[in-house]
């Protein structure tokens, strides 16, 4: 059977994803939906061309509707509008709600056996928003941001270090806002523990400029906000769910009953396998991180009642 990879908004994170894919040479092919049509095509050809420049045998394609956007093992929407200097992600709730519904009306239909990675932002509130515009299963729908939030703490760990890069284990959780949580404690440089590296102001300092990583690279990019990262983080999902491979990232589910919630999307450790999300992994918190992950999710809910009472209304 082809593995067929969707990436629907082909703009900063989506093309980046296409290319780093392509370049990769992990599935046959990859189709890719804009809104803008010329943009969508261009795309095509510029990432086709890398991909035979790299010896890929990852062919890829531009959708011209919904019909030609089908039959994808795993599909990637990063369509939405980015934040700009001074908003935070909340503030994109609205307009990209409804252009999660829209998508997922159109799109679902065609793909019946897709998992779909949901990147668009505010992550957490689109996750459930697209869950509840498709009414798919739970392991199905699935956001990226834990991996690329424990890459941001992994850097300001090496950074305050200057040294051990490629050797820190850092772990975040939680929603994909200001209070997200960095677990120390499940972070590790060399296999030391980080509070065997780092004393506690350090500790805390990192926790700080992980939190604000997304918004120190929107105020100095000006027009948007970071895409490398993000999209390398997504083609991790990707391969773990196309090669069905059970490595643990954490990602943002809907949670029924794990860590003591129920109906609310946040970050937590999964296992992805072809069947998306395989197992929650239930990690145990001390009463200060029980404490933070009960904030995250605070604020979650208070985007999804916001979702209620405007939007599904
Ligand atoms: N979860 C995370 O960690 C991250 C999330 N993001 C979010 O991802 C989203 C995309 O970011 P960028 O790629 O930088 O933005 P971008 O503006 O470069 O690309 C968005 C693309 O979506 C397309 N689009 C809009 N509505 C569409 C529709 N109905 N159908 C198909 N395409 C549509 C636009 O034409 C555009 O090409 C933003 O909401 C951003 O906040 C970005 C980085 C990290
Ligand atoms: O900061 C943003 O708006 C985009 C994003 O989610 C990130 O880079 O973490």
């Amino acid at each position: 059977m082809k593995n067929r990879v969707g990436i629907i908004g082909v703009g900063n994170v989506g093309a980046t994803l296409a290319f780093n894919l392509a370049s990769k040479n992990i599935c046959n092919e990859i189709v890719l939906k804009d809104l803008r049509e010329n943009i969508v095509e261009a795309m095509a050809l510029d990432i086709s061309q890398a991909a035979n420049a790299a010896k890929s045998k990852t062919i890829v394609k531009f959708a011209h509707n919904a019909e030609e956007f089908c039959d994808c093992n795993v599909i990637v929407i990063t369509a939405g509008i980015p934040r700009k200097p001074g908003m935070s992600r909340d503030d994109l709730l609205l307009t990209n709600a409804k252009i999660m519904t829209s998508v997922m009306n159109d799109i679902t239909k065609y793909n019946p056996n897709a998992i779909y990675i949901i990147v668009s932002n505010p992550l957490d509130a689109m996750v459930y928003t697209a869950l509840k515009a498709a009414n798919l299963d739970k392991n199905k729908v699935l956001g990226m941001a834990g991996i690329l939030d424990s890459a941001r703490m992994s850097h300001f760990i090496q950074e305050k270090l200057g040294y051990a890069e490629g050797e820190i284990e850092a772990s975040v959780m939680g929603g994909h806002g200001d209070d997200m949580v960095p677990l120390a404690n499940y972070s590790t440089v060399s296999g030391k523990p980080l509070d065997k590296v780092l004393n506690n102001d350090e500790i805390e300092e990192i926790i700080t400029k992980t939190r604000h990583g997304g918004a120190q690279i929107v105020k100095l990019l000006e027009t948007g906000s970071a895409y490398y990262a993000p999209a390398y983080s997504t083609s991790l999902m990707v391969e773990a769910i196309l090669n069905d491979n059970k490595k643990v990232y954490p990602c943002a589910v809907m949670l029924e009953g794990e860590y003591g919630y129920e109906n609310i999307v946040a970050g937590v450790p999964v296992r992805l396998g072809k069947n998306g999300v395989e197992e929650v992994i239930e990690l145990k918190l001390d009463e200060k991180q029980n404490a933070e992950f009960a904030k995250s999710i605070a604020s979650v809910k208070e985007l999804v009642n916001t979702l209620e009472e405007k939007f599904f209304a």
